[in-house]
């Protein structure tokens, strides 16, 4: 019913992404028949309480075990909570919580059951959208990518643009808009450039017992200490061609280059690794971007921005500028590859995760049909 729903025209779908910042879940409606955006509708933020961030943290970087099963019920009560005021959509696109990343090694592991959602809302439930693509070889991230494409068509972008997502990790896709189709060959390319917000808000932690830093208030008053900076640039992952992965805390020894180094200089370097870490990617993509349009948390920093700004010859501007909402962009990512999903169309390919050939990931739940 939903396929043919789909294949009329476009559908609602609710999308939701709850992130590597630990902070909350984000839900957003598309309109969307897979293949383009027909229009935004409404959003909501559901954070985690301190209790439940604290089960989310705890889990993180494991694989199983009774931390995994106390976060994946958080993040299963969490997102039953946010999705309260959006049953009356076609299709909800569940991204989870991602408690460990590791491609070549053990997988990828998102928390959260779509088919217990499915059963909650009473509403068909798109989810696990990374396996298929590890299993098939590929990174299984970034997602956004075949999104970032349909936003490039919706801002009507003449010439290549970079969506850049600054959160706890940072992703970039190049898109070339002049391509009819995101699976087209050189229509795409997507990695993440490296931490981002991650270490800076584990920096306040841990110094000030505040989550994260506000505007950039403690990085402004600080110095970019040049030696760690360059020790941090000399890691392997910059060199690498892209596509390619992180998970939140593979750069989580980045603190200790910053030990010694006041507060306010801590803060300074770690804003000047994540500036520099996408620098470098975009040094990797095919050619120099009109734009970068930023969203993620990370726009809201005025000085890792500002420092943006300086070290690249494009306009670095926060997706606001083109009329995008920032702070949904990837729960409204999820929404429309809900409907790939929901389509058997293809959610990334070798271009985006470096998979071998084009893979439709995630599968969708339906209420009523569980064992
Ligand atoms: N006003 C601000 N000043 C400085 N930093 C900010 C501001 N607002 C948000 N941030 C940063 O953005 C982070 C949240 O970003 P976001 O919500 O995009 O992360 P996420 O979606 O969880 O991450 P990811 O995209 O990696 O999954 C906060 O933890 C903080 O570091
Ligand atoms: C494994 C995983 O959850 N990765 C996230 C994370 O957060 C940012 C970056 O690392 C990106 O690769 C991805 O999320 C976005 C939404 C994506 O898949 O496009």
């Amino acid at each position: 019913m939903l396929k043919a729903k789909l294949s009329k025209g476009p559908i609602r779908v609710a999308g939701t992404m709850s992130g590597t910042s630990l902070d909350g879940v984000d839900v957003a409606v598309l309109e969307t028949d897979g293949r383009q955006i027909f229009g935004f509708g409404e959003s909501d933020y559901r954070p985690y309480g301190v209790a439940e961030r604290r089960v989310l943290l705890q889990a993180l970087g494991q694989w199983d075990g009774p931390d995994v099963d106390r976060a994946s019920v958080s993040v299963q009560v969490a997102h039953t909570q946010a999705l309260r005021d959006f049953t009356d959509c076609d299709l909800v696109g569940f991204h989870g919580q991602t408690l460990a990343h590791e491609p070549r090694g053990r997988g990828t592991l998102q928390v959260g059951n779509g088919q217990k959602l499915a059963e909650a809302l009473n509403v068909p439930v798109a989810w696990d959208f990374r396996s298929a693509d590890v299993q098939m070889g590929g990174e299984g991230a970034p997602l956004a990518p075949f999104f970032h494409f349909a936003c490039a068509k919706w801002i009507a972008a003449e010439a290549p643009v970079v969506f850049l997502n600054l959160g706890g990790v940072g992703n970039l896709t190049w898109v070339d808009p002049g391509k009819s189709a995101p699976e087209e060959e050189g229509a795409l390319l997507a990695f993440d450039t490296g931490p981002a917000n991650a270490p800076i808000d584990d920096l306040l932690r841990a110094r000030c017992g505040v989550s994260y830093d506000k505007d950039g208030a403690l990085a402004r008053q600080g110095t970019v200490e040049t030696g760690a900076l360059e020790l941090f640039l000399a890691e392997s992952y910059f060199a690498r061609m892209p596509p390619k992965s992180l998970d939140r805390n593979d750069f989580s020894e980045m603190i200790t280059l910053v030990n010694e180094l006041s507060d306010a200089d801590a803060a300074a370097t770690l804003t000047g690794m994540a500036a520099a870490a996408v620098v470098q990617g975009i040094e990797h993509c095919p050619s120099l971007p009109v734009q970068v349009l930023v969203t993620g948390g990370g726009r809201k920093n005025p000085v890792l921005m500002e420092m943006l700004s300086a070290a690249l010859t494009c306009p670095v501007v926060p997706v606001e500028a083109v009329g995008l909402d920032g702070d949904m962009l990837e729960a409204q990512a999820f929404a429309f590859l809900a409907a790939r999903v929901a389509l058997g169309l293809p959610t990334s390919g070798p271009s985006t995760t470096g998979v071998g050939a084009l893979v439709g990931g995630g599968v969708v739940s339906y209420p009523g049909s569980a064992d």
